[in-house]
């Protein structure tokens, strides 16, 4: 079996992939882009980083691809829809760089607070400027951290070390599990108004894109921290910029931009900013634990079958995984669903499997579903074989029950969230063999197929309202590919679904929760 590494790899990682005498390693990390869509038919495995592009062109040339393995978190680079077609297992390993990326946290704020990088740039051409490098101590001083799952928490304990006051916002998290941290849960405009120094640790989501933005800014003490390792576009970079030329923020330490390379950013420009190109996990012993582990797990799956860590396959054998891909498929966009339409930490599901389904394994079917209702909160970093155990991390209790008589429908799943802020239950079925659709939401009873970027909206049901919308979109220019409208007339009140060529802006959003008899605006992404 032939396996291509085309990014660069510790050699503890493809010294294990040489040593297995069935695997025929090639490591090119040099490839044009049209070099390495004419040899990739050639391989089995693919083994990358962040810097190989896996367009749908290259995986549509890639005959024999059986996976593609990222060492490291991102797969930003690889179009795993198109790989999920052809059945190719995309896989990652989100566990070997936690402690370093915690530990570029802390260096890039220490560095900050004493200026450490500019007062090097200083000396080395000559100087002696004490008086301009004089910096801030961070004992005593609160540190807001937006996000605590795995580097979250690490970068909580190490600076309770350096005696600072611990303050997070991660409205995933139940306060329990915020407690034993021993800091301060609080809610997001808390943590502005108290922060001297803001570090997000949050995947790059829907609701995460631009967390810092003009309007968290103002809410912000003047001359606050701002730190960003975790992903580009989290941080606003020019109302970032904005904010450090009027004053409010000091300075700002960045390893992750928009677009890597940021090339000749104005914000690079800037004395108070300082800057790692996305270094966050690059130290020896992060790179031997995403090597070595990316190694394990395509040895793993191309001799024995064993998937680890796939983003796009549960470990099922092939025939029972071709057999149960629509229920697959609709148990993930279930709990997708439900994720975007409800606020809070989750505290329980309960899912109800009905009808012909329930002759199935509904094992693989929970944790699609669990991995649907996780994804939208921590993006790249679930999967199919560690979603159950972010499910325990956060003390979500799960609860399956099964009823073999169906009413409506031969199959039906039902699936209910219980957060600290709300109940939500959603339901569906397959129609045919294999289309899977949406057929309840709450009271809402409807038949949608539900993809691509979706508006949900609840309004009183008036007329004109619908037409007003639509006038909306359009004068936003966004165009509407599809309609489905339910009603509820004893409570006067539309559910009514839009699906859209695009992702309908946070401005557009406003601007319909503005309209007269409108009450909820929700964008959902499935
Ligand atoms: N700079 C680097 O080289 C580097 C290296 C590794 C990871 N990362 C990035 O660091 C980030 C964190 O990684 P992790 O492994 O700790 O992820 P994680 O999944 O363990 O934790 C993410 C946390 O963010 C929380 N969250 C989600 N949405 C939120 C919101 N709207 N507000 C507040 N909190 C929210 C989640 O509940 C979760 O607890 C990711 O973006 C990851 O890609 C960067
Ligand atoms: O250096 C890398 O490979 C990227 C590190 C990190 O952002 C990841 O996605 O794992």
């Amino acid at each position: 079996m032939k396996v291509l590494v085309s990014d660069n790899l510790a050699d503890s990682g493809i010294e294990k992939l040489m040593s297995v005498p069935e695997f025929e390693v090639e490591v090119n990390t040099s490839l044009t882009k049209e070099e390495f869509q004419q040899i990739i038919k050639e391989y089995d495995a693919l083994v990358i980083r962040s810097a190989t592009k896996v367009t749908a062109d290259v995986i549509e040339a890639a005959d024999n691809l059986k996976v593609i393995a990222r060492a490291g978190i991102g797969l930003d680079n690889v179009d795993i829809e198109a790989a999920s077609k052809r059945g190719i297992v995309v896989m990652n390993t989100p566990e070997g760089n936690v402690i370093t990326t915690a530990e570029h946290t802390i260096a890039m704020m220490l560095s900050l607070s004493r200026n450490i990088p500019q007062a090097t740039q200083s000396l080395k051409v000559g100087k002696w400027e004490k008086k301009r490098f004089r910096g801030k101590e961070v004992f005593n001083k609160v540190l807001g951290i937006i996000g605590v799952g795995r580097i979250g928490r690490v970068v909580a304990d190490r600076a309770k070390g350096l005696k600072m006051h611990v303050i997070a916002y991660d409205p995933y998290i139940s306060t329990e599990v915020i407690d034993k941290m021993g800091i301060e849960g609080v809610a997001l405009d808390e943590l502005f108004a108290r922060s001297d120094y803001i570090t997000v640790h949050t995947p790059m989501t829907q609701e995460t894109r631009n967390i810092l933005n003009a309007e968290a800014f103002a809410k912000m003490k003047k001359g606050v921290f701002i730190l960003n390792c975790a992903r580009g576009g989290i941080v606003n970079e020019d109302d970032l910029l904005k904010a450090i030329e009027s004053g409010i923020v000091a300075g700002a330490a960045m390893d992750v931009f928009v677009v890597e390379p940021p090339k000749d950013h104005p914000l690079l420009a800037l004395d108070q900013v300082i800057a790692t190109p996305h270094l966050g996990a690059s130290t020896d012993e992060a790179q031997e634990n995403v090597a070595t582990a990316v190694a394990d797990q395509v040895i793993d799956y191309l001799l024995r079958g064993t998937i680890r860590n796939a983003v796009n396959a549960p470990n099922i054998d092939g025939a029972v995984l071709a057999r149960l891909r629509p229920y697959l498929t609709l148990a993930e966009k279930l709990g997708s669903l439900l994720a975007q339409i409800t606020r809070g930490a989750i505290q329980e599901i309960a899912i109800e499997y009905v009808g012909e389904v329930t002759k199935e394994d509904t094992q693989p079917l929970t944790i699609s579903i669990l991995k649907g209702l996780l994804t939208p909160i921590l993006g790249d970093m679930v999967n199919f074989v560690n979603v159950p155990v972010m499910v325990k991390e956060r003390n979500i209790k799960v609860t399956e029950s099964m009823r073999t008589e169906a009413e409506d429908f031969t199959t039906l799943i039902n699936v209910s969230i219980k957060t600290s802020e709300e109940r939500n239950l959603v339901a569906g079925t397959i129609f045919g063999k294999k289309d899977p659709r949406i057929v309840r939401i709450n009271d809402f009873r409807m038949e949608s197929a539900m993809e691509g970027n979706l508006l949900l909206i609840y309004n009183i049901d008036t007329p004109g309202t619908i037409g007003a919308i639509g006038t909306c979109l359009g004068r936003n220019k966004i165009n509407i590919s599809m309609m489905d409208v339910g009603q509820v007339l004893e409570r006067g009140q539309n559910i009514i679904f839009l699906q859209t060529d695009s992702v309908v802006p946070k401005e557009v959003v406003q601007e319909l929760l503005a309209m007269e008899n409108v009450n909820v605006v929700q964008t959902v992404k499935l």
